[in-house]
């Protein structure tokens, strides 16, 4: 939020319309490195367009979306190479294995020979190592969830992106979310931008710095409560 680390990503009163149709009206905010921003609200209040704005997918309609001080672009590869997402639960390459896809991934980012290992750590931390030869067709909607999460986490960033990672994991993977990624927020210190419907990950001890809340088109920031 406004912490003593000049923020790696920053939305300047940013508004977003479909066509004629309004979703966003001058949000501002701003996330540090080592910061994690929660957006919380209802289906349809403009989460997943704020999260598209801030990668660069979208453009605004009014205001401005500055990573590492300069206009985000989803085109610059330095910027994508910075920024790692899991917005789509469809974006994965429906013939390469789970353990393929994410050596593919980790060595477009330039992982080399530092690859096998990370892509292994990803496969026992998502609890994958036993599906890792598994085309995606075979692997449950949960697993599926888990192999997105991994490709995100699998290769270098700054900001990682996440549009509800709760979404279809299993109780234990979903209890243990928060505080994986309240980790690498401070063990990396990874920029953390998510969407989610579920309070107990918003509310994750260490994770939230600042909270979004999206109510009737109102959007409110502020620090989460305490901190
Ligand atoms: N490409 C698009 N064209 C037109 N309208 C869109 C488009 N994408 C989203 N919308 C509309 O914009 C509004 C906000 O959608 P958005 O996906 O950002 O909401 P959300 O908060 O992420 O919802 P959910 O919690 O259901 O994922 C919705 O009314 C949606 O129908």
């Amino acid at each position: 939020m406004t912490g003593p680390e000049p923020a790696l990503l920053t939305l300047r009163e940013v508004g977003h319309a479909y066509g004629d149709t309004p979703v966003l009206r001058s949000v501002s905010l701003d996330v540090a490195p080592g910061e994690c921003v929660v957006l919380l609200g209802p289906n349809g209040c403009g989460k997943s367009t704020l999260l598209r704005l801030a990668t660069g997918q979208l453009r605004p309609t009014t205001g401005e979306v500055l990573f590492a001080g300069r206009p985000v672009d989803e085109n610059d590869p330095g910027t994508r190479a910075r920024i790692a997402t899991a917005l789509d639960p469809t974006a994965y390459y429906p013939d390469l294995t789970v353990r393929e896809h994410l050596m593919l991934i980790a060595l477009a980012h330039g992982l080399g020979e530092a690859a096998e290992r990370a892509v292994t750590e990803q496969l026992a931390e998502h609890r994958l190592t036993e599906r890792a030869d598994a085309l995606p067709r075979a692997l449950s909607s949960g697993q599926t969830q888990a192999m997105l999460l991994a490709a995100a986490l699998v290769r270098p960033h700054d900001l990682l992106v996440l549009d509800e990672p709760e979404q279809r994991l299993d109780a234990r993977a979903r209890a243990s979310l928060g505080a994986r990624l309240a980790r690498r927020k401070r063990t990396a210190g990874t920029a953390i931008l998510l969407a989610t419907h579920d309070a107990a990950l918003a509310a994750e001890p260490g994770l939230a710095d600042g909270l979004v809340e999206f109510d009737d088109g109102a959007v409110t920031v502020r620090p989460r409560a305490g901190r």
